[in-house]
């Protein structure tokens, strides 16, 4: 057993409770940072994770509410951050002015742009890239159920990185180390971006949108345009625990008769029974996506290598037009020859 470690966690959502709960219930010190609405009720009903073998508990969970309050408690070995992308600007402003005091930051977010943002704030030396490929559904505060054990990653950029993976290996994580960060962190946004914001803006599951021709060749340029975007950087589509990315690659670029049933399959076991996020943030009524930190983030880094991106354009301003109440919900939700008619010709 390797010595106690210290982890702060910043976001007690589904990512947050799973890593901070399951470190907690495996006898790591885990203090988690939440907001002050719901700190409180989590810190009163404790944590639990449900996997299917087990459940695990943490009856009284160190919660607090900001990041004072944090330092005052520990020193820390590692953060892990799991907020969405969208917080992840106002959360660096919150701890910007204490960043000497803040150890390196995990960041198991989804996107591939949070990394060098919080470089940008708190230094390279406190930003270690990272990956959660266990899918994870939350039941409700400080309850999460693991649809579909996977794992992790951490980018190995640091010497204390084989410690941190001990700890989360020991807490039933399923831990590798990657040698290259950003590779792992586009390779796991490609497979974010099948059927996410389609399936969100046409109130359709993955499977539907994958069996239906015209959806299915849309999703296919959309991350042909992605790989493209890819490739101008130089960076290369690596394996991710138990996804095996580079295979998927090669069906996107083979032809429909032979990706598409291959695809349909894969993408059903791919989520487990949940429904991509975009399609639950959405018709949760959040108000907000991480759909600009996905697809957008592909148009962005198009326009700064010169890759035409104009599937992920169309896909982007359409999910946020949606989420922040600017287009009707019913406006494509289940009318895809509609849809097709509006997104940009082959
Ligand atoms: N769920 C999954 O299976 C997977 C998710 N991911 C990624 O992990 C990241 C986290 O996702 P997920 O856990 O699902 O998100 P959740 O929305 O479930 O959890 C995020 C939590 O962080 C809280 N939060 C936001 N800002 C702050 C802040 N400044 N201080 C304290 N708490 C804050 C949120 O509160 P509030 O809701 O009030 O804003 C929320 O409770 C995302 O990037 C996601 O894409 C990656 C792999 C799998
Ligand atoms: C389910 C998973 C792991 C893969 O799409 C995910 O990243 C998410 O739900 O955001």
């Amino acid at each position: 057993m390797t010595p106690r470690l210290r982890f702060l966690v910043f976001g007690c959502g589904a990512i947050g409770t799973y890593l901070g709960g399951s470190l907690a219930a495996s006898g790591q010190q885990v203090v988690f940072l939440e907001r002050a609405s719901v700190a409180p009720a989590i810190r009163e009903q404790g944590l639990r994770v449900q996997t299917r073998s087990v459940e695990l508990r943490v009856a009284s969970p160190t919660l607090v509410e900001n990041i004072q309050q944090a330092l005052e408690l520990e020193r820390y070995d590692a953060a892990i951050l799991a907020v969405k992308s969208f917080d992840t600007l106002e959360l660096l402003q919150s701890v910007r002015a204490v960043a000497d005091r803040l150890p390196p930051l995990i960041c198991f977010q989804n996107g591939v742009e949070n990394e060098p943002l919080i470089a940008d704030f708190l230094g390279e030396k406190r930003v270690i890239y990272g990956t959660v490929t266990t899918a994870i559904g939350r039941r409700g505060l400080g309850n999460v159920v693991v649809e579909k054990l996977r794992g992790i990653g951490v980018a190995n950029s640091q010497e204390r990185v084989p410690g941190l993976l001990d700890a989360l290996n020991q807490a039933g994580l399923r831990a590798q180390s990657y040698s290259n960060g950003p590779a792992m962190k586009w390779s796991k946004m490609l497979t974010n971006l099948q059927a996410n914001s389609s399936s969100a803006i046409l109130d359709l599951t993955p499977g539907e949108i994958f069996a239906h021709p015209g959806l299915f060749r849309l999703e296919m340029r959309m991350l042909r345009e992605a790989l493209l975007v890819m490739r101008a950087q130089g960076i290369p589509v690596v394996d991710l625990p138990r996804t095996p990315v580079r295979a998927f690659t090669a069906l996107v670029q083979a032809p429909a008769v032979l990706s598409q049933p291959l695809l349909r399959r894969a993408l059903g076991a791919g989520r487990g029974g949940k429904m991509p996020s975009f399609h639950i943030d959405l018709h949760q009524g959040r108000g907000r996506s991480e759909v600009d930190y996905l697809n957008g983030a592909v148009v962005r880094f198009g326009l700064r290598f010169g890759v035409p991106t104009p599937v992920n354009q169309f896909l982007n301003e359409t999910l946020l037009a949606l989420s922040e109440g600017r287009l009707a919900l019913e406006t494509y939700a289940r009318r895809p020859e509609e849809f097709l008619k509006a997104a940009p010709s082959d």
